[in-house]
Formats: C-alpha cells, sequence, structure tokens
C-alpha cells in the first residue's frame, strides 16, 4: 500500500477544540448527507470549515476530492485561508469558489462541447441590460409596455428555474400577444448571446446544469471527482443552483466507471454519490427575488435520503442584547421554526438608536460615532455601516469626506461598471473574442474617433452582406465607401485591434505580452488617458485615475498569476462579486448593502435608513412575503454585530428627486424598548430651543398600525402597533416640527460647487491649533489640534455647541475667522 505524501497531522483534538457538542457532531459525522441548520452566528461556516480540514487531514479525502460553495468570493478567499492555517499547503488544489465561479470552471473546460468556444465572454448585469434594450428597441416591445428592467428579471427568473426558450414555447399563451413578444425577445437575446460567445451570469449556471444532463460521461468526470459537496448559506440557492448539486452529487452509473478504478463500488457496480454537507439558516433567507427557495432547506431530507440533522443553538458572534433585538424582531415571521439561539457573551452595550433631521444629519451621526469608537480603540476595520438601497451611499460618503472617515464602497458604483472601465475591458474582450461584435462596437467611438452611429451601421450592413464578422469588416475599411477621414480611423482601430492580439500569442517573435502590458498597449496606442487629462474637467480626472487604477489591477493580476492570459483576467474582473472590494488591510470602515453583508461579522455595525419604504422597502412592502422577506434582510443586518450595533433613521429624506417625510420602520417597534438606548440630534444643542420628548408615533402614525397587523397576520394588533412601541423611542426636535413640510436647508457654502462641478479645496488653509473656525453646520469652534499632512490633513476641533468633530481640511465647508 502506498502511503499518501505527509499532510499537516493534526491530533484530532485541535480540528474539535473549542467545538461544542453539536458542532463535534457536525465536523465528525460521517455519511451521504448532513444537514446543519442553525441561527446567525452559530458556528455553521466554522463548521463547515473545520470538516474540510478535518477531511484532509484524516486523509479521507484528497483536497482535489473536495468542492465548497461559498456565496461570495470573498467567503471563499476566508475560508481558504482559514482551512490552509489548519491544513498547510495542502488545501491548495481544492475548489473552493461561488456557484459561479465553479461553473466557469466548469464550463472553461467543456463550454467547446456544445458550440461555444472556451474563450467565452461573461456579460454581466449592465452587458445584458444593453443587449436587451437593443432587442426591445428593434421590436418596438415597449409599445407593449415591456421595459428593459422587466424583461431583464424575466428572462434571470426563467432561467433560474431553469426554462429555456423552448420551454418558455411551451408554456407560453400564444394568442397573447405579449407572450408571443416576450417570446420573440428570449429568442432573440438567447441567439445573439450564442452569436457573441457568450453567457450571462444566470447562463452560468443553468447552462452548466444543461450540459450536465445532456453529457453523462461528462457528468461522470465530475461525480467521480467530487467526492465531498460542501454549499454554504444554502438558504439562498434557487433552482438551477440546486439542480446544480443533484447533477454533481449522483451516483456514478456502471458504465461511466473506469475499469482501474480504485474507489468503491455499490451494488451496482456504480460509484456512489458524493458525500453532500449544506449549512443554512431559513431566518437568513434573503434572495427569494432572485428564485431562491426556503423549500430546499425544508425538503432537503425527502430530497437527501438517510439526511442526518443537526441543530446549533449557542451564538458565538454577538452579545445577548443584539441577539435579543434579533430574536424579537424574527418572532414576527410566522411560518418559521423558533429557534432558542442564546449567546454567553454578556449582555454587552445597549443598541443606540438615532433619529437625524435629514439624511446628512444621520449621516454625521454615524460619522461622529465612527470617530468616538476609534478614539475608544477600535480599528476602522471593525466598523460596518449598512443601508438597504445604493441611493443612501451619497449623504453617507459626502459626511464621510468632510468628517475625515477613511471608508471603502462595497458594491454600488462599482468600480467595473464605470463607462472607462467598461471600456478597457471591452477592448480586452474584443481582443481575446473577435466574436464579441458588442465589445467591438462599444470601443469603436471610444475614445472619440469620429465614428458615428451611421458609420457603425455601414460596417454592420457590409458585415452582413458578406457574412463576416463585424472586425473583419473593419479591416476592409476601404471597400465601405466612407469618407476618407472615417476611413483612416476604422483602419486604425483594426490594425490596433490586431497588433494587440497578436501581441497575445505565445509564439510571437517577441513573447506574449502580459496583461498589463496588453491594457498599456492600448491606452497608449488610443490614446484613451491623454484625452482624459485634456480636458481640465475634474470628473475626467477621476476617470483618468480608474484607467490607473485598473492598470494597476492588471499589474497585480500579472504578478499573482504568473503566466495568466488575459481571458483569465476578464474571468476574474466578471466574477468580482461585490463583497470582494473588500481589503482588510486598508484600515477603513466598509459601507455595503445589507444584502451583501450575508455571512460578515463586525464589531460595530450601523444600519442606516431604518425607515419606512426603505426597510421594508417600498417594493417589497406590497408583495407577498416581502415585508417578511425585508423583515429577513434586517435580522441579517443586525446578526452581523458583534458588540455594538446601531439603528439610524432620518425624518426627511429625499428620494426619487423628492425630499418627504419618512416614517420609522415597522420593525423598530418590534425591538423591545429597554435594548435600545434613544440619542437626539447633537446640532440642535445650545441656542437651538433645545428638544421636547416627543414621539414619532404621536405625530404621524406609523404605516404598521394600518392594516399590516391583520393583512400580514403578524400577531400585532393595531392598537399594539402604533403608539406604545414608539412612545419613548423615536425623538426628534420640536424646533424642526415646523419644516416637515416645506424642508429649506439654509443657505450654505457647497462643499462642491454646483455650478463648476469643482470640489472646493482649502488645501491653501494654513491651520494651526488654537485658531478659531466657522463650520456651515456645526457653528463656530476651536482648532485643538491638527492630524496628518497635505491632502490628508486633519483639523479636530472643539465646536462651541456641537461637540468634538474630526474634520478634512481640505474639504470641510470650514472658513478662518480672524479675531
Ligand atoms: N465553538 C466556538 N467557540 C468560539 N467561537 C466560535 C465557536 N463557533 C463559532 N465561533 C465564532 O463565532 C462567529 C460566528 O461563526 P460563523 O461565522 O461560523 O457563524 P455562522 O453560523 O456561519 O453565521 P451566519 O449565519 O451569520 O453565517 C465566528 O467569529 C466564529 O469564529
Ligand atoms: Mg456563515
Amino acid at each position: 500500500m502506498t502511503l499518501l505524501p505527509p499532510v499537516f497531522d493534526p491530533s484530532e483534538n485541535d480540528l474539535l477544540d473549542g467545538l461544542n457538542p453539536q458542532q463535534k457532531e457536525a465536523v465528525t459525522y460521517r455519511g451521504p448527507a448532513l444537514l446543519i441548520v442553525a441561527g446567525a452566528g452559530s458556528g455553521k461556516t466554522r463548521v463547515l470549515t473545520h470538516r474540510i480540514a478535518g477531511l484532509i487531514a484524516s486523509r479521507e479525502a484528497w483536497p482535489s476530492q473536495i468542492l465548497a460553495i461559498t456565496f461570495t468570493n470573498k467567503a471563499a478567499a476566508e475560508m481558504r485561508e482559514r482551512i490552509q492555517h489548519i491544513v498547510g499547503g495542502a488545501a491548495d488544489g481544492m475548489w473552493i469558489s461561488t456557484f459561479h465561479s465553479a461553473c466557469v470552471r466548469i464550463l472553461r473546460r467543456e463550454a467547446d462541447k456544445f458550440g461555444f468556444t472556451t474563450s467565452f465572454t461573461i456579460y454581466d448585469s449592465a452587458d445584458s441590460k444593453a443587449l436587451i434594450k437593443r432587442i426591445v428597441k428593434s421590436l418596438e416591445a415597449d409599445v407593449l409596455g415591456f421595459t428593459v428592467s422587466s424583461v431583464q428579471s424575466r428572462i434571470s427568473k426563467l432561467k433560474n428555474e431553469l426554462t429555456d426558450v423552448d420551454g418558455f414555447a411551451r408554456q407560453a399563451n400564444m394568442s397573447d400577444p405579449r407572450d408571443a413578444m416576450f417570446l420573440d425577445i428570449y429568442r432573440q437575446y438567447t441567439q445573439s448571446l450564442r452569436r457573441a460567445n457568450a453567457f450571462d451570469f444566470d447562463d452560468l449556471i443553468s447552462q452548466t446544469v444543461w450540459m450536465l444532463r445532456a453529457f453523462p460521461d461528462i457528468a461522470a468526470q465530475y461525480q467521480r471527482r467530487f467526492r465531498h459537496v460542501l454549499v454554504d448559506e444554502y438558504q439562498d440557492t434557487n433552482h438551477a443552483q440546486y439542480s446544480l448539486i443533484r447533477e454533481l452529487t449522483r451516483p456514478v452509473e456502471p458504465q461511466h466507471v473506469p475499469p482501474d478504478t480504485r474507489m468503491e463500488l455499490d451494488e451496482r457496480g456504480g460509484i456512489p454519490g458524493a458525500s453532500l454537507t449544506v449549512v443554512g439558516d431559513s431566518d437568513q433567507s434573503i434572495y427569494a427575488f432572485r428564485g431562491a427557495d426556503i423549500r430546499n432547506i425544508s425538503e432537503f431530507e425527502r430530497d437527501f435520503s438517510n439526511a442526518k440533522v443537526v441543530l446549533l443553538e449557542q451564538n458565538y458572534r454577538s452579545t445577548q442584547n443584539i441577539l435579543s433585538a434579533a430574536n424579537a424582531v424574527i418572532r414576527n415571521n410566522f411560518d418559521r421554526v423558533d429557534k432558542k439561539l442564546w449567546s454567553d457573551g454578556g449582555e454587552g452595550a445597549k443598541i443606540v438608536g438615532f433619529t437625524g433631521f435629514s439624511a446628512h444629519d444621520e449621516a454625521q451621526f454615524v460619522a461622529d460615532e465612527i470617530h468616538k469608537l476609534r478614539d475608544a480603540g477600535q480599528s476602522y476595520n471593525d466598523m460596518a455601516v449598512f443601508y438597504r438601497t445604493n441611493a443612501q451611499t451619497r449623504a453617507l460618503e459626502e459626511i464621510f469626506i468632510r468628517s475625515a472617515v477613511p471608508y471603502r464602497l462595497v458594491g454600488g458604483t462599482k468600480f467595473y461598471e464605470r463607462a472607462e472601465i467598461k471600456d478597457l475591458i471591452a477592448y480586452l474582450t474584443a481582443l481575446v473574442n473577435p466574436a464579441d461584435e458588442m465589445s467591438t462596437r462599444r470601443i469603436l467611438n471610444s475614445p472619440k474617433r469620429s465614428i458615428g452611429p451611421a458609420t457603425e451601421t455601414a460596417i454592420w450592413d457590409f458585415a452582413n452582406k458578406y457574412g463576416i464578422t463585424f472586425r473583419d469588416a473593419m479591416r476592409r475599411a476601404g471597400e465601405l465607401g466612407l469618407g476618407p477621414k472615417v476611413t483612416g480611423a476604422i483602419a486604425q482601430l483594426a490594425k490596433l485591434l490586431d497588433d494587440a492580439t497578436a501581441g497575445l500569442d505565445i509564439d510571437s517573435p517577441t513573447g506574449r505580452k502580459t496583461v498589463s502590458q496588453t491594457l498599456k498597449t492600448i491606452v497608449k496606442g488610443t490614446g484613451y488617458l491623454e484625452k482624459l487629462l485634456q480636458t481640465g474637467n475634474p470628473q475626467d480626472e477621476a476617470r483618468a485615475e480608474n484607467v490607473e487604477e485598473l492598470i494597476s489591477v492588471a499589474a497585480e493580476f500579472d504578478k499573482n498569476n504568473a503566466g495568466g492570459s488575459v481571458i483569465d483576467f476578464l474571468t476574474d474582473v466578471a466574477l468580482v462579486a461585490a463583497a470582494d472590494d473588500l481589503i482588510d488591510e486598508s484600515g477603513a470602515v466598509v459601507l455595503m448593502t445589507l444584502h451583501t453583508a450575508k455571512g460578515l461579522e463586525y464589531d460595530s455595525v450601523f444600519i442606516t435608513g431604518v425607515e419606512e419604504e426603505l426597510l421594508p422597502h417600498r417594493i417589497a412592502a406590497d408583495e407577498p412575503g416581502g415585508p417578511a422577506e425585508e423583515r429577513r434582510l434586517f435580522y441579517v443586518g443586525i446578526t452581523r454585530a458583534r458588540k455594538r450595533l446601531h439603528l439610524s433613521l432620518a425624518m426627511m429624506r429625499s428620494q426619487f428627486g423628492e425630499t418627504a417625510a419618512s416614517l420609522p420602520s415597522r420593525y423598530l417597534q418590534e425591538i423591545p424598548e429597554e435594548l435600545i438606548e434613544w440619542r437626539v440630534s447633537p446640532g440642535a444643542a445650545g441656542g437651538r430651543g433645545g428638544y421636547e420628548q416627543r414621539s414619532v408615533a404621536s405625530a404621524r402614525k406609523p404605516l404598521g398600525s394600518e392594516g399590516y397587523g391583520t393583512a400580514g397576520g403578524y400577531g400585532r394588533s393595531s392598537s399594539d402597533a402604533g403608539s406604545a412601541g414608539f412612545s419613548s423611542a423615536v425623538r426628534f426636535r420640536d424646533s424642526d416640527a415646523g419644516r416637515e413640510t416645506a424642508p429649506k436647508a439654509k443657505p450654505k457654502q457647497k462643499w462642491i460647487n454646483e455650478v463648476t462641478g469643482q470640489m472646493r479645496d482649502n488645501s491653501g488653509m494654513e491651520l494651526v491649533a488654537g485658531d478659531r473656525i466657522s463650520h456651515v453646520d456645526f457653528g463656530e469652534g476651536t482648532v485643538r489640534a491638527i492630524l496628518g499632512s497635505e491632502a490628508k490633513r486633519i483639523a479636530e476641533v472643539d465646536f462651541d455647541s456641537a461637540g468634538r468633530k474630526k474634520l478634512l481640511v481640505k474639504l470641510a465647508p470650514i472658513e478662518k475667522l480672524t479675531n
């Protein structure tokens, strides 16, 4: 018998050290199927990690036989790191990835078996939107009420249910013009993707499932390979993802068993299916809108026979106060199994509640609290700010910049969604996938080279006439019958692309260019950066910085992936999930949506905008199951906090271009009053008439009191839902009450000049301790100290009435007072 190479060999105790009995059972159980269901912070992910490490350490499985699915790439990286920590380099060959990344890996190997090439492009949401837009326009589908986003979400839903074009055709009512039109759109969309050799995000999973089902011999390769499949956050799997797991864990049929196999065979001569472990919490299911199906959890035992179920009940993450609040909120969802989640982490600090007058007021509270926590020794990395919608970030960002809070935005205006980045990515895509005509069309006139829509059409018509690709038609610019200037521009671009493509060839005389070299060739050849820098427009300067940033991203990629190709780079880029922007070392507070926060944990958490219309979101509020799903989202947010939780709201909020009064979220009143300590706006202190302890509920009845209790059956009568919950809870300044309907901000010296779009710049202001300054919002104060230097100069100021604040001198709306 040959021994396996030595791997890290911890005594069993190391792996099980510190785990509670249920956790130990979950780590050591061996059998075909294991389901771990438990509330937030009970160690589900930790158990999964230790289970994998245990399989490797005990030599029950090679790393290559393990497939672990996590919810984000960040979670995958974290899990890999934790496993490496336990078993060392043995973890290298293991597939730990998201559903999407695992499917890309499979498709990159197999796509050529069904009509794609392995250099396929991945369309992100914005790409598919652009394609749908074109189709909707050409079919004039808007006449029938189709919008781009409604089409996009419907297609996505169908794909998540594994309903392809033919499947839809079978279920559609073709005498209904809307169904007929949608079928047309869906078909054209699918054909366009295929022609472009591209998959959209949902395709990655549905096409993999389809491929595994259509090619049993290929499926058998993966079924033989993966002996252990483990899935985190199982409550958020949709039908396509569920089907993928089913296909991968099926037993291998006898005819697909190689004669020389050393694997144990079942009685039929086949190989038993992989062992499957899933962990999840139905209270954290927040992706129903993307087709996630909680039933995947509740029906696990039926679907996977002999499944063992383990329950975990101790929460190791949060203090009891935070946990009690979470339990109190989620208890209002009916149709759930109540869990007895407890913590021995002590009561901990009270939850802090805050009601600001405006979103800026709210943001200022968050910034001030962050500074306080930081002064008390907490690092920025351990703090996170959550919100329901990306639009909320604007106020937070403005205030954070002004108040010198270092922050990182996760998701939202994602780096890779910016026009200039998409342009350069389109250039790279055009190089490796010339069939992707969308990319080539995108870059035709960017940067501007006077190739307008008419010229684009001319190239397109020429390509169709001769049955050649768009790129081929560009190469024959001289035959298009266009003016000399335009002809020259097209020819020049075609040559640039061809030269750059040649540079990717391993056999090219100069050797294969790296990704960053290729990118630089493009940036230089097109004059992309130069043109941005020439305009003098500050926005273009920011764009130029982004271009440079992308070049550094590519350089970093080259460094970490010796020999990595442009395709590898593009795959990476396409898969950068929202949470992946997180780099913890940066020492910055992270800002992210509640959805992105799943699975993560922070010492201090701020949940902002805890208001009706935002949480529950107005779209969800009227949908069946919507308010319950939004409550789960709130539950997810609360349970991210280890030690401190802040819940805040604003009385007035601008949304959709209008400023309107907002109401406290119905979920706030579900938290027992004694767990929350409410604060009032500090800006109102001194000289402003003070506060009156007055409840919002008595001024305006929260929505929760009208009908929701009865309609939703959440067990609260309409009488106790309103005033009682809020009477001492949510307060606002009486002096502001008159401004509710017509909020008029006092004339402000804006930190961004609206006319020029130029940022305020106080770089030249010489400030020293003792100087008196005046601030637009905080009034007058005395500079206490100056920290940092140049652009990062921070003034610590004791304001006469607003207390101590830190301000970024360069951008803060301040003036130096001469005395
Ligand atoms: N037995 C234990 N002893 C000490 N700490 C533990 C134990 N089990 C888990 N933890 C810690 O508790 C925290 C929560 O664990 P983990 O993230 O695995 O929970 P989870 O159930 O996956 O939560 P979520 O539902 O939010 O994903 C982590 O910091 C983890 O290291
Ligand atoms: Mg987890």
